[in-house]
């Protein structure tokens, strides 16, 4: 279990970039927290550390957002609005966890039981100043995308 302080949403970036070196096909990684919490923000910056430019948008009100980049099919989930499960296979998901893709989840707590375990779970806790980051591997891939995360950047 790591723990590391983020003082700003810079620092919730960063941390996403650092995540990116360690993400291969087939890595799940859990997201909790409360709204507002910086978890959107840890994807975006996962995204820019993978190379991708674009908008990173919450996926609140889609389920999900799904993008292509560094040869991932990377999807990103946000299970707030999710209730009922016959919405699971109506939107396809019981396909998208085949252990290819690379799937970051926002509350997974709400759709319980539909999900494979998390290879890396992430928690962002909300203080006066910034946020307190706690990551944990729960799986061999997990704890490799973990190591790869701590190393220091290569300089270029
Ligand atoms: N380490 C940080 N310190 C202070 N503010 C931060 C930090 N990280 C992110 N933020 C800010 O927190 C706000 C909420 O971030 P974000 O939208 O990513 O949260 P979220 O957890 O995805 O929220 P929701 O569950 O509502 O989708 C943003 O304004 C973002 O800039």
């Amino acid at each position: 279990m790591l723990k590391t302080i983020l003082p700003d949403e810079n620092a919730t970036l960063a941390l996403g970039g650092a995540i990116a070196r360690g993400i291969e096909p087939g890595l799940v990684v859990f997201l909790h927290g409360d709204l507002g919490a910086g978890k959107t923000t840890l994807v975006r910056g996962v995204l820019r550390g993978l190379g991708f430019e674009g908008r990173v948008k919450s996926p609140t009100y889609a389920l999900v957002e799904l993008y292509e980049v560094s040869r991932l099919d990377f999807h990103h989930f946000d299970f707030y609005r999710f209730q009922d499960p016959r919405e699971w296979n109506e939107a396809g998901f019981r396909d998208t966890f085949d252990g290819r893709r690379v799937s970051f989840v926002e509350w997974p707590e709400k759709a319980h039981g539909l999900l494979p375990t998390a290879d890396v779970e992430i928690t962002l806790a909300i203080q006066d100043v910034g946020r307190v980051a706690t990551l944990k591997a729960n799986t061999p891939m997990g704890i490799r995308c973990l190591e790869a995360a701590m190393r220091p950047a290569p300089v270029r």
